[in-house]
């Protein structure tokens, strides 16, 4: 059952599984677990947000670009000041809602390069979360559906790289615009750079293709409408979801050999309270995502132990890595002017037309917002001989892997000024994705409802502005294709007359915000390992009882969009959870055929 109140919550219920946070993986895991069988368990899902379903706009793929920031599904987070930003801080958007981050993000679905998978594989020393591994979960996450549109794909994508029957609906651009044919052109005139790519999800991504968007029948997928709401449907009576509530502690319940058990978790929904504790009977699973789950740990006094101390917070364990190793992309959406009489430009400006698009979308679920703003993704990487190696390494998981991207639309946009009244323009954002920057997620006090500090260390490195700057010059090149004549106006607004690197790199730092893919603030490490906040099956290392399982424990930030990633982790990690809990209960050993990694029996 649903509740928004947790007085509400039976008493007499004991939860097997409690889940902090129902975002991407943990609407997930709360599905996954309460699944029917025939010992049924009982799953209580505490989420801070409101439901999606209160926001209409929340279904309409092409106004994903106005759920965030400073609106009622975001935490509104704020970051501290950039160095690498000319001192600025930025918005920080992260779902504060059912569906978490995947309830406003903006559709983009990828599911990696194979050679990052491999490296997961090899520094957390399990094999499980290799490409070969995941590519069955791929297959079965994924349901493969028309555009929009219902226009003819062929060459567009590779149909048979895809599942066709899971949960998540996927879809490629389901509306035409005026640049498709001539980013396509490109792809011939400047063929050597600028490869087309026909299935950027293939494990192989460099080049120019058509995205996947998480959009089925025109309308947005999240991990609440393909997991959570089918399960609330089902009407089961073994999952409580509990809404407009916040997480405040996690509370250790006993020790065993010197192990704490955390087994407890503590929520209200005002800092003025009243606050409410519940225990589980098996594991509390940390789903809060990059920001919320080490500030809930630090909270709980699991963190730099010397740290926490200055704020008074008791140490529980005493992990260091906790909150830090935060790696986040950059991006920067590069203008032009074009020669056309209608973009979407016009949609922003004009209610009419907006409330004509509202109506169709509303009664068939087709026009130009059943699908999102993005026509065409580029991925690429620099030159192997570029000067900066003589002073970084690369960073990226390999010479498949890109290391910037392309994302173009055929409207202006920036994080900084306004939008024009007047004209039609393009974009291409560069983002960088492979960082060398590590920044940090540190609570600004031992005040649950305060926001913590996030510093995502953008542009903080001679790799990161060095590898900006050439993805710009590179988006230029792109722009100067022959197929651009009459048809580009010049490049516009912040970006009109930059041109040498010296411009280039102070218009990057002066114009450049988040892709909004924060990863690894408890990032997975060996078993054994001094350094990492989780093992390779996602427990939390030096304690029983939790699990954190969200963007958090990635090793490395994803080369590509994450929430395709977060979709694979969290349902290897239901099965995970599950396969454990069988050993454990009835110490059955390994359940045959099960990929569990060897690990001693304490999980440290
Ligand atoms: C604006 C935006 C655009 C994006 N665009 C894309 C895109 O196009 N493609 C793509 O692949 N990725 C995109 N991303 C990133 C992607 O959506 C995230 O990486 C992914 O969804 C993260 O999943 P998660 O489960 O780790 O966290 P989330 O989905 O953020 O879930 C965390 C959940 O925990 C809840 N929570 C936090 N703290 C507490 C607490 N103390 N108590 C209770 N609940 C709590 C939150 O409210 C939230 O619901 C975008 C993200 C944003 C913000």
């Amino acid at each position: 059952a649903l509740y928004t109140d947790p007085s509400e919550i039976p008493t007499d219920r004991e939860y097997d599984y409690i889940v902090v946070g129902g975002g991407t993986a943990g609407n997930v895991i709360a599905a996954r677990l309460s699944e029917p069988t025939s010992d049924p368990k009982n799953v209580l899902l505490i989420e801070a947000g409101p439901s999606n379903l209160d926001f209409a706009a929340a279904a309409i793929p092409f106004v994903c670009v106005t759920l965030s920031p400073k609106t009622p599904m975001d935490w509104n987070y704020t970051s501290v000041a950039q160095p690498g930003l000319n001192s600025r801080a930025i918005h920080y958007p992260r779902g504060r809602v059912l569906g978490g981050s995947s309830s406003i993000n903006y559709l983009i679905w990828n599911t990696g390069s194979s050679e990052e998978w491999n490296r997961y594989a090899s520094v957390t020393g399990d094999h499980g979360w290799s490409w070969s591994s995941v590519l069955p979960y791929i297959k079965s996450i994924e349901k493969l559906v028309p555009p929009a549109d219902r226009h003819d794909t062929s060459g567009q994508i590779t149909p048979g790289l895809h599942g066709t029957s899971g949960p998540v609906g996927v879809s490629l651009q389901g509306y035409p615009s005026s640049i498709d044919s001539k980013i396509m052109k490109v792809t011939e005139e400047l063929s050597a750079e600028f490869p087309y790519n026909e299935d950027m999800n293939s494990g192989s991504p460099i080049g120019v293709g058509w995205p996947l968007s998480s959009v089925e029948n025109g309308t947005r997928v999240s991990s609440a409408t393909a997991y959570l709401e089918p399960a609330l449907s089902a009407s089961r009576p073994n999952l409580d979801v509990l809404i407009n509530t916040q997480v405040t502690k996690l509370i250790q319940t006993g020790s065993s050999q010197g192990v704490p058990t955390i087994l407890g978790v503590e929520f209200a929904q005002s800092a003025s309270g009243p606050f409410y504790r519940r225990n589980a009977t098996t594991e509390v699973i940390l789903s809060a995502g990059t920001v919320g789950t080490p500030q809930l740990l630090m909270l709980s006094g699991i963190g730099d132990k010397k740290a926490l101390a200055e704020l008074g917070i008791e140490s529980i364990v005493d992990l260091p890595d906790v909150g830090q190793n935060l790696q986040e992309q950059t991006a920067i959406p590069n203008v032009w002017s074009i020669n056309a009489t209608s973009t979407p430009d016009d949609i922003a400006r004009n209610a009419t037309l907006l409330n004509e698009l509202l109506g169709e979308w509303a009664t068939t679920q087709t026009g130009q917002l059943a699908t999102s703003p993005i026509t065409q993704i580029g991925w690429s990487r620099i030159p192997d001989n570029s000067s900066i190696y003589s002073e970084a390494a690369d960073p990226s998981a390999g010479p498949n892997t890109p290391q910037y991207e392309f994302i173009f639309a055929e409207v202006y946009n920036s994080f900084v000024a306004p939008g024009p009244t007047s004209g039609h323009h393009m974009l291409i954002s560069t983002n960088l994705l492979s960082p060398t920057s590590r920044g940090s997620i540190a609570l600004a006090s031992a005040d649950p409802f305060d926001a913590p500090l996030i510093d995502p260390a953008l542009l903080n490195s001679a790799f990161d502005i060095f590898t900006m700057t050439e993805a710009i010059k590179a988006a230029q090149r792109f722009m100067s294709a022959p197929v651009w004549d009459g048809f580009v106006l010049g490049q516009y607004g912040l970006f009109e007359g930059v041109t040498w690197d010296a411009e280039i790199e102070k218009y990057a730092r002066d114009t450049a915000s988040t892709v909004f893919h924060p990863t690894s603030t408890a990032y997975m490490s060996p078993f054994g390992a001094s350094y990492g906040v989780t093992n390779p099956d996602l427990t939390v290392k030096g304690m029983r009882g939790l699990r954190v399982v969200d963007a958090s424990v990635f090793p490395y930030v994803p080369s590509m969009h994450p929430q395709g990633y977060v979709y694979i982790l969290a349902e290897r990690a239901a099965e995970l959870i599950k396969a454990d809990h069988l050993v454990w209960e009835a110490d059955y050993g390994t359940p045959a055929g099960q990929d569990i990694f060897t690990k001693d029996s304490v999980c440290l």
